[in-house]
């Protein structure tokens, strides 16, 4: 299926540079810092992992990473291509699954994804048959008449991904896209995703699911409080514990307030 194959974005990436580099990326919200100087380094071909608790700044990084939000200081570049200074670029290198997605919400799918094919000037007939393929990959099919806004939460995540596909990116960048995701739909993402792996191409995506990030991911980030707290190959990070626990140790939420709520218990 050749669009998770990540063959047609119009530059070829240079070889020597990272899928994603972040520099120290750092972003305050009044007097909350979400993003604390964050560096991070995406290989080229690598799936890489991005895990942190609740508020941890994962949102906030990768809507930096991607040019949606603009950082305080810091850079992000996408094959070496600046995402803020030469956006146009970037973006045709890359596609992005955010938070909360905006879409054009009285479409059907295939009008959807038709539509996001227009505006990246992709050629009609590649249009029709990729939206074909990433309708009947995400099992959308069926709801050939329903409307975006009618979508559950789920199909919302598959058709956000398939929007993030269907121009043949090199690099996707996609925030929590198992969440909602029934276990049929999220096997058949899962498939597509480390085919588009395979083929070349580079994934980073965030997620609260350690027994997914294991399963798939070869490089992970760990963020706690707005800053990294470790990187690096998956093996090297959690060493000889599970996932989990090295995430539970690192941010240090063992001695949470577990002796509370004992009105519970009586
Ligand atoms: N638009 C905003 N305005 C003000 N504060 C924000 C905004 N977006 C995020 N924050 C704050 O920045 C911090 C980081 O939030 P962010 O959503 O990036 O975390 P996260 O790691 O993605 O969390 P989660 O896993 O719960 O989705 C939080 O304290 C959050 O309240």
């Amino acid at each position: 299926m050749d669009q998770v194959t990540s063959q047609d974005s119009e530059e070829l990436p240079r070889r020597e540079e990272p899928a994603l580099r972040l520099e120290g990326l750092h972003k305050v919200f009044a007097d909350n810092v979400a993003v604390d100087d964050v560096d991070l380094v995406v290989p080229q071909g690598s799936f890489f992992g991005l895990v942190g608790p609740n508020g941890a700044g994962k949102t906030t990084a990768l809507s930096m990473a991607v040019g949606l939000l603009r950082p305080d200081k810091g850079r992000s570049e996408v094959f070496g291509v600046d995402v803020w200074s030469d956006p146009v670029q970037a973006k045709s290198l890359m596609g992005v699954l955010p938070d909360g997605l905006a879409m054009p919400e009285r479409l059907t799918g295939r009008e959807l994804l038709t539509f996001i094919g227009q505006l990246r000037g992709i050629a009609d007939d590649v249009v029709a048959q990729r939206t074909q393929e990433l309708l009947n990959v995400m099992e959308l099919n069926d709801a050939e008449r329903t409307l975006v806004v009618d979508y559950s939460t789920g199909m919302r995540k598959k058709i956000g991904l398939a929007t993030a596909l269907l121009h043949g990116p090199r690099l996707l960048v996609l925030d929590e896209p198992f969440e909602a995701v029934d276990p049929v739909s999220a096997a058949a993402l899962k498939a597509i995703l480390v085919r588009f792996v395979a083929s070349g191409g580079s994934v980073v995506l965030s997620s609260h699911v350690m027994a997914l990030v294991e399963q798939l991911c070869d490089t992970v980030a760990v963020m706690a409080k707005g800053k990294v707290v470790a990187a690096g190959p998956l093996d090297e990070v959690r060493g000889d514990r599970t996932l989990e626990e090295t995430f539970v140790r690192l941010v240090d939420v063992e001695a949470g307030n577990r002796e509370g709520l004992s009105w519970l218990a009586s």
